[in-house]
C-alpha cells in the first residue's frame, strides 16, 4: 500500500506522524512510504534518515495526497488539507471533529474514511492513541502553568514549590484521567499543594491508593469545585467524554472566584475547553487575559515538544498503521472493534454518534457499513 506522511502545517506544529524507525516497519512489512520532504526537518529528522528507512522523499503535499492510499498524520487536517483528501483515501490522525464543524463538513465532503486517533479504544476503556500526547501534554501543563504564574505573564507572581517558610501555591486539577494525573504528578514533583477532582468515583479510588495522602481527591460538583476557586493559583482543565464536547466546568460567573492573576491551563480546549472563557490558542501566542485571570489554550501543546511528542506518538500508532496497511481499512477494523471506534467518518457520512450529536447532523450505524 502507498502510505503518505505529509509534513504537518498547523502554527508551530513540528510532530510528524511517523518516525523514521517507523518508516522501516511498514518498509519490510511491503509498503511504499511517501515522506514529504523536510518533514522531520525541525526535529532533527533528516530526509536522509527517512530514506535510509526505505521512505521515497516527495517534493510537496500535493503529491503526497493525490498519492497514497493511507494519510498517517498528526494533527486534524487544515482546510487546505481536507480540500486535497479523495473519495476513499483513508486519513489516520487526531481530528477532535465535535467543536470543528468546518472540518466535519471537509471530511464528509472529501468522501474520505477518517479514523481518529483520539476515539481508538483499548480492552481496559481507556484510549491508547490519545494517551501518549494527553502524557504529554499533561506534564506540561505544568510548566506552562509555572510560567504564566510568573508576574511578567499576568500571573499572580507564585513559585509552585514555595520555599522554606512561604507556602506553595494551590494547584487544582479537573479531570483524573491521563492528562489529569500526569499533570497532578509533576505539581506534585515540584512540590505544589496539589487536589484533583474526577466524576469517576472509582478514579479517584485508584489514584488516592497510589498516591496516598499526596494528592487530595475530590469529587466532582459545581459546588465542590466553587469550593475550591478562592484559594487556586493555577487550575488545569482535564476533563474528557471521548469524542464529545467538553462539559462547561468553570464558567465566566466563577472566574470572579479565584485570586486575580491565577492561571487555567485548558488542556481539554480540542474538545472546546472546559472553561466557558476559553478559545483555542497557540504557541506563537498561547495566552490571553479575562477578568484578571490568564488563560492558557494551546490545542497542540504535544507540539512544543515535538520531538518527544513524535517518539511517543509512533509508539502508540505503529501496530494501527499496520494493520490498516497490511489488511487493508475494512478488514483491520472488521477484525478489531477498539480501532473500529476510532471511525468518525465514512464516505459522507458520520459514524460516531457523539459527533453526529454535536452537529446536530445525522448519525449512521457503523456496522451498516462495514456489511457491504
Ligand atoms: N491541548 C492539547 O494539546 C491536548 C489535549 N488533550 C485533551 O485533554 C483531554 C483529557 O484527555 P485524557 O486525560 O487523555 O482523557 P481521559 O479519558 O484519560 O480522562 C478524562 C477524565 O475526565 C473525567 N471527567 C469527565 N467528566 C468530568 C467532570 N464533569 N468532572 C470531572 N471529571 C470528569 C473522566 O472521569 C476521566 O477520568 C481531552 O480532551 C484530550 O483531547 C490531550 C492531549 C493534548
Ligand atoms: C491530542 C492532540 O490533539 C494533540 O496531541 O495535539
Ligand atoms: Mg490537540
Amino acid at each position: 500500500m502507498d502510505i503518505g506522511i505529509p509534513k504537518e502545517i498547523k502554527n508551530h506544529e513540528y510532530r510528524v506522524g511517523m518516525t523514521p524507525g517507523g518508516v522501516k516497519e511498514l518498509v519490510r512489512d511491503g509498503h511504499r512510504l511517501l515522506v514529504e520532504t523536510h518533514a522531520g526537518a525541525a526535529i532533527g529528522l533528516s530526509d536522509e534518515q527517512y530514506r535510509a528507512a526505505g521512505a521515497e522523499i516527495v517534493a510537496d503535499a500535493g503529491e503526497v495526497f493525490s498519492r497514497a492510499e493511507l494519510i498517517v498524520k498528526v494533527k486534524e487536517p487544515q482546510a487546505e488539507e481536507y480540500q486535497r483528501l479523495k473519495p476513499d483515501q483513508v486519513l489516520f490522525t487526531y481530528l477532535h471533529l465535535a467543536p470543528d464543524l468546518p472540518q466535519t463538513q471537509g471530511l464528509l465532503d472529501s468522501g474520505c474514511i477518517a479514523i481518529a486517533y483520539e476515539t481508538v479504544t483499548d480492552r481496559s476503556g481507556g484510549l491508547p492513541l490519545l494517551a501518549p500526547m494527553s502524557e504529554v501534554a499533561g506534564r506540561m501543563a505544568i510548566q506552562a502553568g509555572a510560567h504564566c504564574l510568573e508576574k511578567a505573564r499576568g500571573g499572580r507572581g507564585v513559585l509552585l514549590g514555595g520555599v522554606p517558610g512561604v507556602p506553595p501555591a494551590r494547584v487544582l486539577v479537573l479531570g483524573g484521567g491521563v492528562v489529569g494525573i500526569n499533570a497532578a504528578r509533576m505539581a506534585l514533583g515540584l512540590g505544589a499543594d496539589v487536589t484533583l477532582v474526577d466524576k469517576s468515583l472509582a478514579r479517584l479510588k485508584e489514584l488516592d491508593s497510589l498516591y496516598g495522602p499526596a494528592l487530595k481527591t475530590l469529587y466532582s460538583t459545581s459546588d465542590a469545585i466553587e469550593a475550591e476557586l478562592p484559594w487556586a493559583d493555577l487550575v488545569v482543565g482535564a476533563v474528557l467524554i471521548p469524542g464529545a464536547a467538553a462539559p462547561k466546568l468553570i464558567t465566566r460567573a466563577m472566574l470572579a472566584l479565584l485570586p486575580k492573576g491565577a492561571v487555567l491551563v485548558d488542556v481539554a480546549i480540542d474538545q472546546g475547553g472546559c472553561f466557558e472563557t476559553s478559545k483555542a490558542t497557540t504557541h506563537q501566542n498561547p495566552t490571553y487575559m479575562v477578568d484578571d485571570i490568564v488563560h492558557y489554550c494551546v490545542a497542540n501543546m504535544p507540539g512544543g515538544v515535538a520531538r518527544t511528542s513524535t517518539f511517543a506518538l509512533t509508539n502508540a500508532t505503529l501496530p494501527f498503521v499496520q494493520a490498516l496497511a497490511n489488511k487493508g481499512w475494512r478488514q483491520a477494523l472488521k477484525e478489531d472493534p477498539h480501532l473500529a471506534a476510532g471511525l468518525n467518518v465514512h464516505k459522507g457520512h458520520i459514524v460516531y454518534q457523539a459527533v453526529a450529536e454535536a452537529h446536530q447532523l445525522p448519525f449512521t450505524p457503523l456496522d451498516k457499513l462495514l456489511k457491504g
